[in-house]
């Protein structure tokens, strides 16, 4: 996998000291900004509640455990800067799962675009060029092991 520069190394884990203590709330406001972006997600989380609708899916329990989720993938990520190698396998098989559940590598993307929105909300003059680009760079190597799992499933469904 690609390595981080020691400068966006420092920069991710400093603003991140603080909102990864708060993890659901700040994953709320990325995931509201995801659907904002693209609402057609929506339909791809097919739990019993009406994931049809944004309210109802942001407050129901099972959604509000993905986010969960999300923001615990992107803790991992961020304790593992210095060797991001190790989270490689974890990560292939997530893409996996998420090829199957029907999720389009595409829309990690745009889930990449919403974690930005959150990190300029949460940071306010704290959100510089800099910072933006390191976890951008972060944000980039997660979605290129994924990306690797998705498509390995994809392969596998063809043949
Ligand atoms: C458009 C983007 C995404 C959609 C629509 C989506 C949807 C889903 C769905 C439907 C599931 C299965 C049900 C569940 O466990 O809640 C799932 C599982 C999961 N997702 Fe996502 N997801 C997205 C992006 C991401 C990203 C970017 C991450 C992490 C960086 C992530 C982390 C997880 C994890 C950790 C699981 C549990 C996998 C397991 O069961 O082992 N998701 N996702």
């Amino acid at each position: 996998m690609e390595k981080l520069s020691g400068k966006d190394k420092e920069l991710i884990r400093d603003s991140w000291e603080s909102l990864g203590k708060n993890k659901v709330p700040h994953g709320i406001v990325m995931f509201t900004r995801l659907f904002e972006l693209d609402p057609a997600l929506l339909t791809l989380f097919n739990y019993k509640t009406n994931c049809g609708v944004v309210p109802e899916c942001l407050s129901s329990p099972e959604f509000l455990e993905h986010v969960t989720k999300v923001m615990v993938v992107i803790d991992a990520a961020v304790n593992h800067l210095d060797d991001l190698d190790s989270l490689a396998d974890f990560l292939l098989n997530l893409g996996r799962k998420h090829q199957a559940v029907g999720v389009k590598t595409q829309s990690f993307a745009v889930v990449g675009e919403a974690l930005l929105y959150m990190l300029q909300c949460s940071l306010g003059t704290g959100y510089t060029a800099a910072l933006r680009q390191a976890w951008l760079n972060m944000y980039t190597i997660v979605v290129a092991a994924m990306s690797r799992g998705w498509a390995k499933n994809g392969e596998h469904k063809s043949n």
